[in-house]
C-alpha cells in the first residue's frame, strides 16, 4: 500500500479507495488493467473485474461504446454520470476512481463490489426477512442520504443499481440518468416503471422524495416477492397508480406492523404525505428505524444478515451481448469531438475526494 503518511480517506472495508500514487498520470489506458471476467451488463458495454497490473488492485472497469453511446442518443447522460460520479465520494456508493477514452469505448473504473446486484439475489431467494430487509434499507438511505445532501437526485433507484460487497454491505451505482436537484429542471420522466414514483410518471416536479418513493418498491418487493403496482410498461403502471393507493395488505410471518408502516408511508402516491419528503431525519426517526445503529454502519462495523456467496458475483446474464443495432450511418471519426472532457483529471479528483468524503464520515 502506500509509502508515504499522507492520510486518506478509507471505505468501510477499510481500504484506500484510490489505487497507488505512482499511478497518477493520464496515462491510464485499457492496457494499465488485466481483464478478468465480466460482472455486470450495461446499455452500452459490460461491466469487468478488472485488476490494475502495477498495484494489483481489483476495480469495475465501466466499458461503453462510443457508437451505442451516440445511437441511443445518451451522450449527455454518460457525461453526466461521469461528472456526478467525479463530485461524489461516500461508504454507500460506488466510487469513481478515473475516467479515460479511446477511439471506440467511455472507460470508467469504479469501486469493485463483488456480491452481485440485487436484482440477482431478488431473482435467487425471491423474499428476505425483516432483519435482512432493515439492513438492506439502511445502506441504500445511507447513501441516498449522502447523495442529495450534495444536491443531487439519483431518479434511477431499482435492485439493477444496488451491488452488494462481499460483506454483504449495499452500494448504490448507476448516476447516467442523476441530476443537480433545482425546482425547475426536474420536470422530465426519466426513470424505469415500477420504481418511478407518480410525480415523475406524470411530468410534475419532483424531489427527494422521488428516490424515497423507489425504496419503498424495493422494500415491499423484498418482503411481498412482487412490486406495488405491476405492469408491462408505463402506461399499465400509470393506469394502476391512478386507480388505487398500493399498500402492503397481508404481513408475512416473522414482520412487524413497524415495517409495514415504513414501506406504506414510502409508497405513497403523493408526494408531499411520502416518509422522507422532508429528508433523512424523518426515515431515520421512523419507528422502524429509530433505534438503527447507524454510526456502526457507518463504519463497516456490523454483519450483515445477509451475505453473498463468493460466486454471486458471476451472472449468467453477463455472457450474453446486445440485439439492438446500431445505427449504421454513425460516423465515429467525425463524432469523436462529442466526447471532448472526457478524460483523467486527478486534480479535481483529489480536492473533490477529500471534501467529500470528510463531509459523507461526519454527516453519520
Ligand atoms: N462497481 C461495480 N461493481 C460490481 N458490479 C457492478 C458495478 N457497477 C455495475 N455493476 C454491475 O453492472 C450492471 C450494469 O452497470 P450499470 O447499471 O452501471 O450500467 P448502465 O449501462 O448504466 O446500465 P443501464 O442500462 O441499466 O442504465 C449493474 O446492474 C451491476 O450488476
Amino acid at each position: 500500500m502506500t509509502s508515504n503518511n499522507t492520510k486518506r480517506p478509507t471505505n468501510i472495508n477499510g481500504k484506500n479507495p484510490r489505487p497507488e500514487s505512482s499511478e497518477q498520470s493520464n496515462s491510464i489506458s485499457k492496457s494499465s488493467f488485466n481483464y478478468h471476467y465480466a460482472i455486470g451488463r450495461g446499455g452500452f458495454g459490460k461491466v469487468w473485474k478488472v485488476e490494475m497490473k502495477r498495484t494489483k488492485e481489483f476495480f469495475a472497469l465501466k466499458e461503453m461504446q462510443k457508437l451505442r453511446v451516440i445511437s441511443k442518443r445518451s451522450v449527455h447522460s454518460v457525461m453526466n454520470e461521469r461528472k456526478i460520479l467525479e463530485t461524489l465520494k461516500a461508504n454507500f456508493i460506488v466510487n469513481m476512481h478515473f475516467a479515460f477514452q479511446d477511439r471506440e469505448n467511455l472507460y470508467l473504473v469504479m469501486d469493485l463490489k463483488n456480491g452481485g446486484d440485487l436484482r440477482y439475489h431478488i431473482a435467487k431467494n425471491k423474499r428476505f426477512t425483516e432483519v435482512q430487509t432493515k439492513f438492506i434499507a439502511a445502506c441504500i438511505v445511507s447513501g441516498l442520504q449522502y447523495v442529495h445532501s450534495n444536491g443531487i437526485l439519483h431518479r434511477d433507484i431499482k435492485p439493477e443499481n444496488l451491488v452488494f460487497d462481499e460483506r454483504g454491505y449495499l452500494h448504490i451505482t448507476d448516476f447516467g440518468i442523476a441530476r443537480v436537484w433545482t425546482p425547475e429542471n426536474s420536470k422530465d420522466t426519466s426513470g424505469t416503471p415500477g420504481y418511478m414514483a407518480p410525480e415523475v410518471i406524470f411530468r410534475q416536479n419532483h424531489g427527494i422524495a422521488a428516490d424515497y418513493f423507489a425504496v419503498g418498491v424495493i422494500l415491499y418487493e423484498l418482503m411481498m416477492g412482487r412490486r406495488p403496482y405491476i405492469g408491462r410498461d408505463r402506461k399499465e403502471i400509470r393506469d394502476q397508480m391512478i386507480s388505487r393507493q398500493a399498500r402492503v395488505s397481508e404481513i408475512p410471518e416473522g414482520w412487524t406492523m413497524e415495517a409495514v408502516d415504513f414501506i406504506n408511508k414510502l409508497i405513497q402516491r403523493k408526494s408531499s404525505s411520502r416518509l422522507g419528503n422532508k429528508g433523512f431525519g424523518e426515515i431515520s426517526s421512523h419507528p422502524w428505524l429509530k433505534d438503527f445503529p447507524w454510526k456502526d454502519l457507518s463504519l463497516g462495523a456490523l454483519t450483515s444478515p445477509y451475505i453473498p456467496r463468493s460466486q454471486d458475483n458471476f451472472d449468467p446474464r453477463n455472457l450474453g451481448d446486445w440485439k439492438d443495432e446500431i445505427d449504421p450511418t454513425i460516423d465515429l471519426a467525425s463524432s469523436q469531438n462529442l466526447f471532448i472532457g472526457y478524460s483523467y483529471d486527478e486534480r479535481v479528483f483529489m480536492e473533490v475526494s477529500n471534501a467529500h468524503h470528510k463531509k459523507s464520515l461526519s454527516s453519520f
